[in-house]
Parts: C-alpha cells; structure tokens; sequence
C-alpha cells in the first residue's frame, strides 16, 4: 500500500475531545447541549446510525432524546413531533432519520424544523446561506470531509476537485464547500459519460455513488487523495465503500477506509453543530436544563 490511511476515526476522536471540553464549559455555565432524533420505521441501518448518535451525543456529556415513530405514522404526526422540538428549548439541535417511508414528503419535513436547530445543515435556509458563504449549519457529511482534508493539512485550493454523486445531503453541498475553498470543481453522476476522463483528472476524488467498487484503479491518478462516502454490503455482508480499496490504495497517495473514513466524520460535525445551536443559545439566554 502507497497511499497514507484518512482515518476518520482518530480525527473524529480528537474533535470529539474538542467538543467534549466545550460542552462542560457550558454545563458549568447551566447549559446542557441537547439532542433530538426522530427515527420513523424499523430500517437496520437507520437504527445502527441513530443509536451511534445517541451514544455519541451522551458521550460528548450531551443530552440525547429518542422520538420513535411507527412506519405508518402520518406526516402530520411527524410535523407535529417536529413542532414539539421547535418549541422546547432543552433541545438545540432536530434530526430526523433519513431516508423516511414514500408517503411522507421529506422536503416537508425538513422545512419545518427550525433553522436554527437544523443540525443536519438540511433546510433551505442553511442551505442557501452555505451557497452564499454566510455562516449557517453545514451538512455533517461534506463538512466532514472538510475537516478530513484540513487535518491532514491536504491543499484545496486550485486543486482539481471531482465529486461523483450529486444528493442533496452530500455531492451538492461538497463541492460547493471545495469552491468557497478555491478548488476547480467538477460533478460526476450516473449519466457521466467516460466517468474515468473525468476522475483521471481530480486531485482529490470523492465518491458518493451508493455501489460497491465503482471506482477502480482505472478512474484515479497517480497520487490523488481519495475520499470513500459510500456505506455498502458485499456479497458477504461485509460493510465496503463505492472505490475498490486494495487497487486504489496503491496508486493514491492518500485514502479514507470504509468503515472508519467518513462515517465516524458525520457524526462528529453532528456534535459540533449541537454544540454550536447550544453556545448561541446560551449567549442570547434561550438555554434552560
Ligand atoms: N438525517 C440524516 N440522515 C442520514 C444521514 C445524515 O447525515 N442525516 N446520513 C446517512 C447515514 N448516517 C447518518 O445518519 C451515517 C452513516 C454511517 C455512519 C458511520 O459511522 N458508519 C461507520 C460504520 C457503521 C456500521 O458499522 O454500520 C463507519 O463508516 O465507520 C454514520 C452516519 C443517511 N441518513
């Protein structure tokens, strides 16, 4: 293996150490940073995300509430759970699980949780604010990244910057924190035609295509970094990325594994997306135990 292993989880960890430090400042001042997840439905993998959330959150000294919804719940129950969080000012930041059951309109439902506790970065205002470069809650995932490439001190501005996906959660909102970085951004997406011309050419390659070994030797360049979203099973079950590792870990001159690359990266920027609603909430007086 050429390539210096990204791991998330050793830098997830020490920005955890970051924030644990951070919420006790703030617990010492009375304010106890807290976290709301709706979960809706019985998908296995949501369950393992959300309870690693809960886990987190309450090891960072956070509160954490679960709202567990049945798979038949209705919009207007969700929207009204929602509300309830809105309003109740122990809780800073709302999630709520991605993805949802088909008859539950996921925009909706993202619009109406408060901007100001949108710790997923998911509503149109942080959204439009991140496009503009005002400050606003970034999504966890691109913001991981970020953060992926800042601590190990990997240059972006004018770099060449592929992104192969393009959801609203990660590929959209990725390169545009790379261009307010001064990289050269390119998309890539299922109707890409010659995928590899493209790639060939990136100097930090990420992927978020959601299928196993969809990018192979043949797509990176000779020491790019490379950087796996993908969170899927082989044929054995076993959890792998979208970029085949063992033949791009040797021409990259750096790589993030699957798992303990980006994933343990979202749930960090989760925490301090938390902790930042709850240090503002605490400065303006809004914070109660
Ligand atoms: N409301 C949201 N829904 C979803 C998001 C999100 O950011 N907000 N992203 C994904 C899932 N996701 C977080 O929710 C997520 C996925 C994976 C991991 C992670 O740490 N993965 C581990 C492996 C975990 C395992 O063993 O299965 C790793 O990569 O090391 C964290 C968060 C979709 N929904």
């Amino acid at each position: 293996m050429n390539a210096k292993l990204i791991s998330g989880t050793s830098i997830g960890n020490e920005i955890r150490e970051e924030i644990k430090e951070r919420v006790l400042k703030l617990k010492e001042g009375g304010c106890v940073p807290g976290l709301a997840v709706i979960l809706v439905g019985d998908n296995q993998a949501s369950h393992t995300y959300v309870r690693n959330k809960e886990k987190s959150s309450v090891a960072a000294g956070m509160k954490s509430e679960l709202v567990r919804l049945p798979v038949s719940v209705s919009e207007d129950e969700l929207l009204e759970q929602i509300n309830k969080l809105n309003l109740d000012q122990t809780i800073h930041g709302i999630l709520v699980q991605l993805p949802l059951p088909n008859h539950i309109d996921e925009n909706l439902v993202i619009q109406a949780i408060d901007p100001d506790k949108d710790v997923d970065g998911f509503h149109p205002i942080n959204v439009g604010k991140m496009i503009i470069g005002q400050r606003s809650y970034l999504s966890c995932t691109p913001y991981g990244i970020i953060k992926l490439l800042e601590r190990t001190n990997t240059p972006i501005s004018g770099q060449h910057a592929v992104i192969v996906g393009r959801s609203n959660i990660v590929g959209k909102p990725m390169g545009q924190l790379l261009l307010q970085r001064d990289a050269t951004v390119t998309y890539c997406h299922s109707k890409t035609k010659d995928l590899a011309s493209f790639t060939k050419q990136a100097d930090i390659l990420i992927v978020a295509m959601g299928q196993t070994k969809f990018i192979g030797a043949e797509h990176v360049k000779e020491g790019a970094v490379v950087i796996d979203v993908g969170m899927n099973r082989d044929e054995n079950g076993k959890l792998c990325g979208d970029v085949d590792f063992d033949e791009v870990k040797n021409i990259a001159s750096a790589i993030t594994p699957v798992p303990g690359g980006v994933g343990p990266m979202t749930i960090t920027m989760l925490l301090k997306n938390t902790l930042h609603s709850a240090e503002t909430a605490f400065k303006s007086g809004n914070c109660c135990e």
